[in-house]
């Protein structure tokens, strides 16, 4: 499978101006998804921007639309479904880390020489993410996914995306299938060792996950955004 997903690009959000924030590398504006067959919306976003090195993670009821916020991001969402709105990306490439590792590694290919073709990056710069993740062993390398258990694989698709540098990670419930040492262990890699420029998109039930890396909590509810939303300054974290 391939990690690094593209979609279609759109004019870039950057706007010059006399701010100094930053850029955003993705917004929504007015964004709906439905069910054109039924004339019905399953989610209505007024507004989402997402500036760089924001950690946001989003939680709700099951059902609540966080799935297919994600989706709306990715642009990638089940046939069937229809987008409206404003849909602007800063970029063509955003790296995804799933539920399970595995399926975001490619299933034949040993572990060191995926991450060098998926990405390009030098066998230094792998050996050193690799390292970063806690899967520097040598014996570690050369196995295949199907070889490593669920948190090495979790770990794997860490490096993964650190070694993308996409500008947009989106992650769907990625510590769902862990045991509780390599949730943790998961949380804390994705609040290290992802670049700082790079924005996560975190959807979970998890309110560990929550405390543990979010500098912006959205809540999820019914198909839309439930106000106020907390934020954090950048480098600090807001409480779930
Ligand atoms: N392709 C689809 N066709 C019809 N309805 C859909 C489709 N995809 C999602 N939905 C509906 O949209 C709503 C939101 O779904 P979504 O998967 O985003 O929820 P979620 O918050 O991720 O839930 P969970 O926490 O259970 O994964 C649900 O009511 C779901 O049944």
């Amino acid at each position: 499978m391939i990690l690094i997903m593209t979609y279609v690009n759109s004019p870039s959000a950057g706007q010059p101006g006399a701010h100094q924030s930053p850029a955003p590398v993705f917004r929504l504006r007015n964004a709906r998804l439905g069910l054109p067959a039924e004339n019905r919306a399953l989610l209505e976003i007024q507004e989402f921007t997402l500036l760089p090195g924001e950690r946001v993670v989003i939680t709700g009821p099951s059902g609540a639309g966080k799935s297919l916020l994600l989706s709306m991001i990715t642009g990638h969402w089940a046939p069937g479904l229809e987008f409206s709105g404003t849909r602007i990306a800063d970029s063509l490439r955003i790296g995804c880390i799933p539920q399970r590792g595995q399926d975001a590694l490619h299933a034949l290919l040993p572990l060191r020489r995926q991450l060098r073709k998926a990405t390009g990056a030098s066998a230094q710069q792998v050996a050193s993410t690799l390292d970063a993740v806690g899967l520097g062993d040598p014996s570690l390398l050369a196995r295949r996914p199907a070889e490593l258990s669920g948190g090495q694989a979790q770990r794997a698709a860490i490096a993964l995306a650190v070694l993308s540098e996409a500008p947009v990670i989106i992650a769907d419930e990625p510590t769902s299938a862990l045991d509780d040492r390599s949730r943790d262990l998961a949380l804390e890699l994705l609040g290290t060792v992802l670049d700082e420029r790079q924005a996560l998109v975190l959807s979970t039930h998890d309110a560990a996950a929550a405390r543990a890396l979010a500098t912006r909590h959205l809540v999820l509810d019914s198909g839309k955004i439930a106000s106020p939303s907390a934020s954090a300054p950048r480098g600090e974290r807001v409480s779930a």
